[in-house]
């Protein structure tokens, strides 16, 4: 009996499998083609996923081991007549970021459903074609530099913190993490931080929320989403996402109450007045044809960000939002809060990642930290004067050293797409319809052609001469094309003015290698160690010399 169960259950799985290859005999064709680990019948290549058993840790390090192992820069994976294809040479990305076929986030997104709704990361179509009109101007460079003196008051908080605990080892991830949840805050949602309870705790529930979406994501069982509302993780999620979504309706009624007692832009026009002498000076500084912030050789790359029409209209992130549903009827309360949500995580966690791995960076790179804190010198002398947008354009080598880190460790370690239609890559090979695409920047910013001693950190990588003929899609952490990160340049912005503040007051100390680290690739990119430092007050220059 038992036997007879077995065979029949055999049968019909070798007929299901047998239609499949039938039904999907052209996709599957064209991805036999393109390179990969060996493809076993019926369960294609799932048995990769056994890994992760082995820790998050191990599966990324493992994954760029192999990759290793195809020297034209694209793989192919499948199970039944599912193919995903990692493509990492800029030619081929190029196809992909910059194809109006594959403008759709790949299906695995799903998983962010309960999270951001249909927020701008992944939502498609004409929904995301009209949010992103909305909300692209917001972070024009025009409205960002009303930012300069918020991003600077925050910034000095966050030293006030770190000189508290002088000399001892500290995860710095933990500190920067709060300290961007509160410039989001005053910035593009336009409330003050002391509106709001706990932005430490908010936080933390979307870096563990993170992991969550990166486990179920490594666990075949998870994707069905009966059993992972059923599973410990499933549980997990919707406490997170208590905290969550908490946040943001604290937010917007925060929001709500101050436009309604005819505060509008109290909060820009207090700032304005606090620090009018620093945004005079800006303004004098002004040169038209300069609009800053570039982020290596992808500012060749004009976008819906460089569009004059930021000029026109200078209205913060959050209340673009709610006078599209308040005056214009043009987003439902749902979708701002979606918005809302969305900004908040892609707006604090990217650029946290990005300035721990840059602290960590400078900690163990000192000579290049004390470039950075001679060319702040240049521009400040011994002054403790708050930055103006004019000072961030100066500050060319601490760009530099920030690009270099978003290189070496992109805070968005993979980019996916769902390709519709048959696409043929630069390289040759054929990527079937219905296809995820997945592009790890991780891997694109260590191709030797494009950087020499490409695991090494070299903030030269970005001097003008060596970007100039580089590949436009050989760097891009801010992904590129139609679909690019929407929040780039206030990201770019927030980094200097943040990461300066911190230079000009503390010196930073690590021990761990960058070549140690123990990187998770995260939906952020994380190490598994976390992010320690060490700080010290910064002497004062001398008059006659210049101290450490
Ligand atoms: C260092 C900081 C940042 C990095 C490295 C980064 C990176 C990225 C990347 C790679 C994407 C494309 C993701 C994909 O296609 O799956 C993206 C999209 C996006 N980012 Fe960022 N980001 C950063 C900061 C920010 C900030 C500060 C904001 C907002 C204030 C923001 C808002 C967004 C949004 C809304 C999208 C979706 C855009 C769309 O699909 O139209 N990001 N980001």
């Amino acid at each position: 009996m038992v036997v007879a169960s077995v065979a029949l259950v055999g049968v019909v799985v070798a007929l299901a499998y047998a239609w499949l290859c039938v039904a999907f005999r052209e996709r599957l064709a064209l991805a036999h083609k393109i390179p990969g680990p060996y493809v076993y019948p019926v369960i294609g290549n799932l048995y990769l996923l056994w890994h992760a058993v082995r820790g998050f840790d191990w599966v990324f390090q493992e994954a760029w081991r192999r990759s290793e192992h195809y020297p034209r820069r694209v793989a192919k994976i499948m199970a039944l007549h599912r193919v995903a294809v990692a493509v990492w040479s800029p030619e081929d990305v190029e196809v992909i970021l910059s194809s109006a076929q594959c403008n759709e986030k790949a299906k695995e997104y799903r998983f962010f459903q309960p999270w951001l709704g249909d927020g701008l990361l992944i939502s498609k179509g004409d929904h995301w074609r009209s949010h992103r009109k909305l909300i692209a101007p917001t972070f024009h460079v025009h409205v960002l530099k009303q930012f300069v003196h918020l991003f600077h008051r925050n910034s000095e908080m966050l030293c006030r913190r770190l000189e508290a605990v002088t000399a001892r080892t500290i995860d710095i991830h933990d500190y920067v993490a709060e300290a961007t949840v509160d410039m989001l805050l005053e910035t593009a949602m336009g409330v003050r931080r002391d509106t709001q309870k706990n932005t430490f705790e908010y936080a933390m529930a979307v870096v563990k929320m993170c992991a969550v979406l990166h486990r179920r994501a490594l666990s075949p069982w998870l994707w069905w989403d009966f059993l992972f509302g059923l599973s410990g993780e499933g549980r997990k999620q919707r406490r997170l996402l208590d905290t969550i979504h908490d946040q943001t309706r604290e937010v917007l009624r925060v929001r709500r109450a101050e436009r309604a007692s005819g505060l509008r832009d109290a909060l820009y026009k207090r700032a304005l007045a606090e620090d009018a002498d620093a945004l005079r000076a800006d303004a004098a500084a002004r040169n038209p044809e300069e609009t800053g912030i570039s982020y290596g050789q992808s500012a060749g790359l004009r976008d819906d960000l460089d569009d004059e029409y930021g000029l026109k209209k200078r209205v913060l992130f959050l209340d673009q939002m709610l006078d599209a549903a308040d005056d214009d009827n043009a987003l439902t309360e749902k979708e701002v809060e979606e918005e809302v949500t969305t900004i908040m995580f892609e707006g604090h966690d990217t650029t946290a990642a990005a300035s721990s791995f840059f602290l960590c960076l400078m900690g163990v790179h000192r000579d290049v930290q004390q470039r950075c804190v001679a060319e702040l010198r240049e521009i400040f002398g011994d002054s403790d004067r708050p930055p103006s947008f004019q000072d961030t354009l100066e500050m060319k080598y601490l760009e530099r050293c920030i690009m270099e880190t978003l290189r070496l460790f992109p805070p968005v370690p993979l980019i996916a797409r769902h390709v519709s239609k048959n696409v043929r890559l630069a390289s040759g090979y054929v990527v079937p319809e219905s296809t995820t695409v997945v592009i790890p920047p991780f891997l694109l910013h260590r191709d030797p052609d494009m950087f020499p001693n490409a695991e090494q950190f070299d903030p030269d990588n970005f001097l003008p001469e060596r970007c100039g003929d580089r590949h436009y899609y050989a760097f891009i952490p801010f992904s590129a094309g139609p679909r690019s990160c929407v929040g780039r340049k206030y990201a770019m912005l927030k980094l200097k003015i943040l990461l300066s503040t911190i230079l000009r007051k503390l010196e930073v100390h690590a021990d761990v290698p960058e070549k140690d680290f123990k990187l998770v690739g995260d939906i952020i990119l994380k190490r598994k160690e976390g992010f320690p430092c060490r700080f010290v007050p910064r002497k004062r220059p001398s008059r006659t010399g210049m101290a450490g």
